[in-house]
């Protein structure tokens, strides 16, 4: 059981495989803080890859909330699960299929956060839009600068406000034979926003 509801759970503490990627603890630091989340909200975690956003947020949103972690992969949908029970989160609900699709059957949410859906990206936000509440947050993770660039043009004629893109490059560090070097990570764009 994890003891620590302050996000950024060290990655080794979730389960992994070499198929399904995960979003690095520092950047999932960022997604969840600048997703403000609350007890009690409905959180849509699209793309959940290894459930490592869901855990998070399901931690966040307390027992009175819930998640919705939606993968179009068998892996991903597998490792989540795993997760879940490692944690031992009974808040969090799995769904397995196209975001695209799914998202039109969920109840609507107070948060959504997106990573790594690459060309699915832009649709995935432009059906957020009527999903989410009034005053929801949106939070997108993007690596493709052709994923920012649609993502940005369709956010711009969306009923969204205060879109704050930050863009982090993470570097880590390994010790050498000489010292300690510090080796840089691929950027990460972060865009928030408010629903209207
Ligand atoms: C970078 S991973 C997400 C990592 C995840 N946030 C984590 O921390 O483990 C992106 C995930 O999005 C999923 N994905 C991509 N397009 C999708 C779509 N249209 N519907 C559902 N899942 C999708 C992929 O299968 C993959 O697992």
């Amino acid at each position: 059981m994890w003891d620590f509801k302050t996000p950024g759970i060290p990655d080794e503490n979730f389960e992994r495989t070499e198929k399904v990627p995960i979003t690095k603890e520092e950047v999932r630091t960022i997604q969840i803080s600048k997703a403000r989340l609350k007890p009690g909200q409905t959180v849509y975690d699209i793309g959940c890859g290894s459930g490592s956003i869901s855990v998070e947020a399901g931690l966040q949103v307390e027992s009175s909330g819930k998640v919705l972690a939606i993968d179009h992969d068998e892996n991903a949908i597998e490792l989540t699960k795993k997760n879940i029970q490692k944690f031992g989160l009974s808040n969090i609900s799995v769904i397995f299929g196209d975001a695209k699709e799914k998202i039109q059957d969920l109840e609507p949410a107070d948060v959504i956060i997106i990573g790594g859906t690459g060309g699915d990206t832009r649709d995935i936000v432009e059906l957020s839009e009527n999903k989410l509440k009034s005053g929801g947050r949106i939070v997108i993770g993007i690596i493709l600068i052709e994923t920012l660039y649609s993502v940005l043009q369709i956010l711009d004629k969306l009923q969204f406000k205060s879109i704050d893109i930050t863009q982090v490059t993470i570097s880590k560090s390994r010790k050498t034979t000489t010292g300690t070097m510090m080796l840089a990570r691929n950027p990460v764009t972060i865009i928030s926003a408010t629903r209207v």
